[in-house]
């Protein structure tokens, strides 16, 4: 028996991390094994998923659209030859991927008779999407829903946008449900059988963005590292990352930056080390700029 597999995508900070707790957390009893993609060198969303995953495996500094397929498939090959096979697989596509180039891996020979691909989920952020309907063009974000089976409406209790509902429904997405607020349809995600897809379409690049990675040994100065932060945000899609502060002993934080909302919010874990990834538009933010700006949090 093929096990099915459920890829989730979505644009950067979208939600497809909270939304794979969500489905794990609703798991009843099924094994699920999940492959999560970052962009970046540091794999934050790994330690993010729950522990209720069977196996979590992280695929990090690359994108699995693009440079890192064959790693997909060995770790699909890695995750299927466990004594206990799981019931089924999630794949956490990095917020830079084009879903196509993932589903195309899936079809790949050497994996035939071990996997199927059951559905794709694009998570959308209706939040984002109202602060920037620039966004309902942009080329990237319209191929991951454009590949989609169903969409997840992230942050609709922050902003719901009338323009987001009505291009979807254009774009024949009609089964449309709230990460906020509806029930999530698991058994619906979890067994629907899905034409496979036509491999050698075109996809989109993700060199658009760049990814910059800074850790600090020990713990720093919190209003140095706000003021670092403040100052990089209106450049930056995306940041994530784990955080310790000599002002707070003993404490980790998780510091999220989508858009125009940034949270600390205290980590379970305490980490002395700390660990963060930026994510800009590769034409807004160089890595020069944007190391230069986060040494200020440590220069002496
Ligand atoms: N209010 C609200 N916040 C959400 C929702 N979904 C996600 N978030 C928040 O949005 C931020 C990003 O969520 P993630 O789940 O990490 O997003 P992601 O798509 O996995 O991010 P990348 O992997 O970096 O692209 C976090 O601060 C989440 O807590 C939602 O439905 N409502």
């Amino acid at each position: 028996m093929s096990v099915p597999v459920l890829v989730v995508t979505g644009f950067l900070g979208a939600g497809k991390t909270t939304f794979i707790n969500q489905l794990l957390q609703r798991a009843d009893g099924r094994r699920i094994s999940a492959i999560v993609n970052d962009f970046g060198a540091i794999n934050i969303d790994a330690e993010l998923i729950a522990d209720a995953a069977d196996t979590v495996v992280g695929l990090k500094n690359g994108c699995i659209c693009c440079s890192l397929q064959g790693d997909l498939l060995r770790t699909l090959k890695l995750v299927l030859s466990q004594p206990v096979q799981p019931d089924h697989v999630v794949i956490e596509a990095s917020g830079v991927a084009d879903p196509r180039g993932i589903t195309e891996t899936l079809m790949d020979p050497i994996l035939w008779h071990d996997i199927r691909l059951d559905a794709v989920v694009a998570v959308v952020d209706a939040d984002e999407v109202a602060a920037n309907p620039a966004r309902l063009r942009d080329e990237l974000w319209r191929a991951q829903v454009e590949a989609a089976d169903f969409i997840a409406l992230s942050k609709t209790r922050e902003n719901s946008d009338e323009a987001l509902r009505a291009e979807l429904v254009w774009l024949n997405k009609t089964l449309v449900f709230e990460t906020d607020g509806d029930a999530l349809p698991i058994e619906a995600l979890l067994v629907i059988d899905r034409p496979q897809p036509v491999p050698g379409q075109a996809k989109v690049g993700a060199s658009r963005f760049t990814s910059i990675e800074w850790q600090s040994s020990g713990p720093v100065a919190l209003d140095r590292f706000q003021a670092a932060i403040d100052r990089l945000a209106p450049k930056l899609i995306r940041a994530k990352g784990i955080v310790s502060f000599v002002e707070r002993p003993g404490q980790s934080f998780l510091l999220q930056l989508v858009g125009r909302r940034a949270t600390l919010r205290p980590f379970p874990k305490f980490e002395p080390d700390c660990r963060l990834v930026l994510i800009a538009e590769a034409s807004v933010l160089d890595a020069e700029t944007a190391h230069a700006g986060l040494a200020e949090i440590t220069a002496s």
